[in-house]
């Protein structure tokens, strides 16, 4: 238990999924219909408010209830829907767990369905690209959108949970609502000057991720707030992968009282390592082989802490040195071959805060994390994969939890 009832999963528990025997999903499917590959390159509201021409595996059945074919899984897109579901759920005392996702899912995401699945009568999975979480400069426009797939996946998933009889609920619904039902007012904009209303949560919100992507977490309080009150789950499930925003919706829980708990999952990751992101589709074949350096300079760090190093420099110099080393090893190759990347930053900071630290605190433990910029590649080869959208610059981040080694 952390303080403030916030449980932490057990590895074991999310970890039944193994990521390697199912891999993330393919890159650069075909899309399920003309509709949606005219829409794949709108921004991701527009997209979103044409979410229902993308629906091709979804349909309305008696009554208007628009449900997974073959499935019980609702498609809810307005919060009336989603209220008029709820209700009665409210009034016969059976849980619901809620899965926050932007779509383009993987095992990440299919472990905490999991986790929620196992503890609560009924799982709601939102799929919802967020603006505002979004810089004016970052990749909105392409960030993939897999609807067909993501819904087979789910039905898949949902059939084996109900095979497996020591869960409590499978997957009652997708939440999938448009901008204009989540931004009611207007949507704000993503600009720092926009006005509207928003949940910002600092210290935390600002540095790290918030210092390199500065409405980043307004947009993820903001609209997680939002899903929050429209669901209004007893449990909301998150990934260890985005630690800091762990941190920013943990605090934003307590700090108003939301009566929910929040369920972190560890992070899954492919075989070499490479912690699984929706945006791992953008890297293809060059940049994928090299994209494990983050990982691995985290390891390296985490194994001077483990030989008995307590202070920053020594911990992090670890981590620095071992992507210095990925680099200059890259810079030895052809430009035809070579991967070049950026270091945004290495941090240690304190699990509960993610403010920087100077040591390790025993009775804490530190959070160690990384986030680095993989740059598109130089001289691409004729036929080589670049990735989703010709491989653009891909942002990468990942962590890696010191432990406390004092009970308090
Ligand atoms: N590898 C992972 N392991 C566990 N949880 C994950 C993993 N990747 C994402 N999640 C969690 O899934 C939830 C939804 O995340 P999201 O839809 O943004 O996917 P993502 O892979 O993190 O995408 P992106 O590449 O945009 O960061 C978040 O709580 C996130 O932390
Ligand atoms: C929590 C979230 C779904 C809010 O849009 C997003 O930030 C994500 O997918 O991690
Ligand atoms: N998983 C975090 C969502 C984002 O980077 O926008």
């Amino acid at each position: 238990m952390f303080r403030c009832g916030i449980r932490r999963l057990a590895s074991s528990r999310a970890l039944k999924f193994s990521p390697s025997c199912a891999p993330c999903l393919p890159l650069s499917q075909p899309p399920p219909s003309p509709s949606v590959s005219s829409t794949l390159l709108l921004p991701a509201h527009s997209r979103l408010q044409r979410h229902r021409t993308m629906t091709c595996n979804s349909s309305p059945s008696r009554g208007g209830i628009e449900k997974i074919p073959n499935t019980s899984i609702r498609v809810l897109r307005s919060v009336d829907a989603v209220r008029r579901w709820r209700k009665p759920h409210m009034l016969d005392r059976r849980t619901v767990g809620l899965v926050p996702t932007m779509g383009a899912l993987h095992e990440g995401h299919i472990s905490l369905i999991r986790a929620a699945a196992a503890e609560n009568h009924h799982v709601v999975v939102s799929i919802y690209v967020n603006p505002a979480q979004f810089g004016i400069s970052e990749d909105l426009s392409s960030y993939p959108v897999t609807w067909a797939k993501d819904t087979a996946l789910l039905a898949q998933l949902d059939r084996e949970l109900a095979e497996n009889g020591s869960n409590l609920g499978g997957i009652s619904a997708i939440f999938a609502p448009t901008t204009q039902e989540m931004y009611p007012s207007r949507f704000p904009g993503q600009e720092p000057t926009s006005k509207g209303s928003f949940v910002t949560i600092t210290p935390v919100g600002e540095v790290l991720e918030g210092a390199s992507r500065p409405t980043f977490f307004r947009g993820v309080a903001t609209v997680c707030m939002k899903l929050f009150n429209i669901v209004q789950p007893d449990r909301v499930y998150f990934g260890q992968k985005d630690v800091q925003q762990t941190v920013v919706i943990k605090s934003m829980v307590r700090d108003f009282m939301l009566p929910m708990q929040v369920v972190i999952g560890p992070t899954m990751r492919e075989s070499d390592g490479l912690a699984l992101s929706s945006r791992n589709v953008y890297l293809g074949t060059r940049r994928r082989a090299v994209a494990t350096v983050l990982h691995h300079s985290l390891q390296a760090a985490e194994a001077e802490h483990k030989n008995g190093k307590g202070d920053r420099e020594s911990i992090l110099d670890a981590a620095r040195q071992n992507a210095n080393t990925v680099l200059e090893q890259q810079m030895q190759l052809q430009p035809s071959q070579r991967v070049k990347f950026e270091v945004d930053y290495f941090s240690m900071a304190d699990p509960d805060t993610m403010l920087e630290v100077d040591s390790v605190d025993p009775k804490k433990g530190a959070i160690l994390s990384g986030a680095i910029k993989m740059l598109p590649v130089e001289e691409p080869q004729d036929g080589e994969d670049l990735g989703h959208s010709n491989g653009p610059a891909v942002r990468l981040i990942d962590n890696i939890i010191l432990p406390p080694s004092q009970t308090e």
